[in-house]
């Protein structure tokens, strides 16, 4: 499996929002650490979410940069997507792993240290753990389980540990000194006034 990128943009598909321009923005100069997962909302249709990854690959591939698919795993595969993310209300790991085969990029939510464990077991390469703050992205999340919380999750697992949820350049020292490997974000990019700088930002913050 190739390494794992510690920046992971998640596309922004709200209205008004065009997560194709930011990831243009981005890509130059955030492409050797980035990832970029295809997320949409429940709402929309697998045609939509087909296309969009379609958009994004074409993108990603003179980068090299990897491409995940969010909750639709019949979406990476047929779009050769380098993986996906599953949580809760998604595909078990395992049945995500069996759908993906061994070789996929397999991202698993993880809020705790026993799920956390479980869904390494259960054949996750990488754990999207939080929320570590307060987020507007996103509804219904539980309260944020911040540093703290990240922490206790790296300590029990041997995956890298994407920290999500609130966070921005500001986060990744404290984030880095728990031993989380890298961070997931839609708005510290999607909603910055410069994407370009807020990704080199990030992008210091991750590397130095
Ligand atoms: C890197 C990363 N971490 C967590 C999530 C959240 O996944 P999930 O819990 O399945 O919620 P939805 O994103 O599907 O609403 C993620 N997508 N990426
Ligand atoms: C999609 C998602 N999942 C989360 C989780 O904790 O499971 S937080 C989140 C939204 C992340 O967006 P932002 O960087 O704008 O906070
Ligand atoms: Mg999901």
């Amino acid at each position: 499996m190739p390494s794992l990128g510690r920046l992971h943009l998640i596309t922004d598909t709200r209205p008004g929002r065009d997560p194709l321009a930011v990831l243009r923005a981005v890509l130059p100069v955030a492409h050797t650490e980035l990832v970029v997962q295809v997320r949409v909302e429940d709402t929309a249709t697998d045609r939509q979410a087909y296309e969009l990854t379609r958009q994004v690959l074409a993108l990603c591939a003179p980068y090299q940069v990897p491409c995940l698919v969010n909750d639709r795993l019949h979406v990476a595969l047929a779009t050769d997507a380098a993986g996906g993310h599953v949580g809760a209300d998604d595909l078990p790991v395992a049945a995500a792993r069996k759908v993906l085969g061994p070789a996929a990029v397999l991202g698993a939510t993880a809020r705790e240290p026993a799920s956390a464990l479980a869904a390494v077991t259960a054949g996750a390469s990488y754990l999207g753990v939080g929320p570590c703050r307060v987020t507007a992205t996103k509804d219904g999340l539980p309260p944020p389980i911040g540093v703290t919380g990240v922490r206790a999750v790296v300590e029990a697992v041997d995956v890298p540990v994407i920290a999500i949820g609130g966070v921005t350049a500001a986060d990744v020292p404290e984030l880095r000194a728990t031993g989380a490997y890298g961070v997931a974000v839609v708005g510290a990019l999607s909603g910055a006034t410069d994407p370009v700088r807020a990704a080199a930002e990030l992008v210091r913050a991750l590397t130095c």
